[in-house]
């Protein structure tokens, strides 16, 4: 199920509290207002059977997005269109094909064992006892739910608690899936486990996923597209690897040479500026340059926005006869604090 999405806005507006006697009743009455613009013209398009990631720092209006998209929140302007359906207007038919999992509150009974809610959920989806039987069946095999399954939800451990909700989220097949922060506070076997099952999700079985996390190995292990919302607007849109590279923050490559090798002198700036650096600073701009030369590792800095990975490879062959060669990617929470 697609997603269209255009100029969508939403204002909170909190009457202004007041002081002194009476404030109570006096802010009820008031007609002063302070509007807040959580979100401010967001427009977007998500194709069937993408999966992709939504950040921002907190506040940025991540939530209010997904409680428009979800139907729970009206846009003050613009429009949201779920597989061509209004989720607010047609609510009922844009529901059945929806799945909303939030990490941080269970959509379980909280009291009850894990398969009396499945029970009630079905109930309430009208799904058929056949169908209820066949994705619980595939789904307590993929999350390893039997071992919980008669266990009151209050009583999971926050990663079993997170399998059941996807579980339950998953049984009226729905087409659509908002997650909220599906692996917070997980320890990493967990988050490991419930990212394998999200993949899955996504490649066989073909849902359209949209994914908001503060976990970056979150999206950089399932999302090929991400948008990044600050202040209420899109400051990003397109793939995790572009993101990454619009930043610039270097790419390391570590070379081993077999026998002598000749670095030539304009790629040395940093190690000269280290030395001195007046004389090297207007070779800083170079797309490659050496920042560590130890027996016969040489350690380089390259831009790949200014040379491509080939262009760097290259030039390095060079340099001398290569043994061995390591190359290692900006951290991606580094290239997100920047974007923030
Ligand atoms: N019901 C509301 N009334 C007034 N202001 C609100 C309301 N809901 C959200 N806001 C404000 O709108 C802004 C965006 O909030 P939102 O919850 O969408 O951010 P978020 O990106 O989801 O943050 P986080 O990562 O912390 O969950 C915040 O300044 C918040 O205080």
């Amino acid at each position: 199920m697609n997603i269209e999405v255009t100029e969508i806005r939403k204002q909170f507006k909190t009457p202004v509290t007041r002081e002194g006697r009476f404030a109570g009743l006096r802010t009820l009455f008031s007609r002063d207002y302070i509007v807040k613009e959580a979100v401010r013209g967001i427009s977007f398009q998500v194709d069937s059977g993408e999966f992709i990631g939504y950040i921002g720092p907190n506040g940025a209006g991540k939530s209010t997005t997904i409680k428009m998209l979800t139907g729970i929140l009206h846009p003050t302007s613009g429009k949201v269109l779920l597989g061509g359906m209004d989720p607010h207007k047609e609510r009922r038919q844009t529901v059945r094909r929806l799945g909303v999992v939030f990490g941080q509150r269970s959509g379980l009974w909280w009291d009850l064992p894990v398969k009396d809610s499945y029970d009630i959920l079905t109930e309430m989806y009208g799904v058929t006892p056949a169908d209820k039987k066949r994705r619980l069946d595939q789904f307590a095999e993929l999350l390893d739910l039997h071992e919980f399954w008669a266990t009151p939800v209050r009583k999971l451990s926050l990663g079993q608690r997170m399998r059941a909700d996807l579980a339950a989220a998953m049984l009226h097949d729905p087409d659509l899936l908002f997650l909220d922060e599906p692996t917070i506070g997980l320890d990493v076997n967990a988050k490991r486990n419930i990212r394998q099952f999200l993949k899955i999700l996504n490649e066989q079985f073909g849902k359209t996923i949209l994914l908001t996390t503060h976990d970056m190995d979150d999206i950089e292990q399932l999302c090929k597209r991400v948008m990044v919302i600050n202040e209420g607007q899109l400051s990003y849109d397109g793939t995790t690897q572009g993101l990454r590279d619009s930043i610039g923050l270097p790419t390391l490559f570590r070379v081993a040479f077999r026998g002598a090798f000749h670095i030539p002198e304009h790629f040395q700036a940093s190690l000269s500026e280290r030395n001195n650096p007046i004389i090297s600073s207007s070779l800083i701009n170079m797309p490659i340059h050496v920042t560590k030369v130890q027996d016969n590792i040489v350690t380089v800095e390259a831009n790949r926005q200014e040379w491509s990975t080939m262009d760097i490879l290259r030039e390095l062959e060079g340099w001398g006869e290569i043994d061995d060669i390591d190359m290692e990617e900006p951290d991606f929470e580094d290239v997100i604090h920047r974007v923030y």
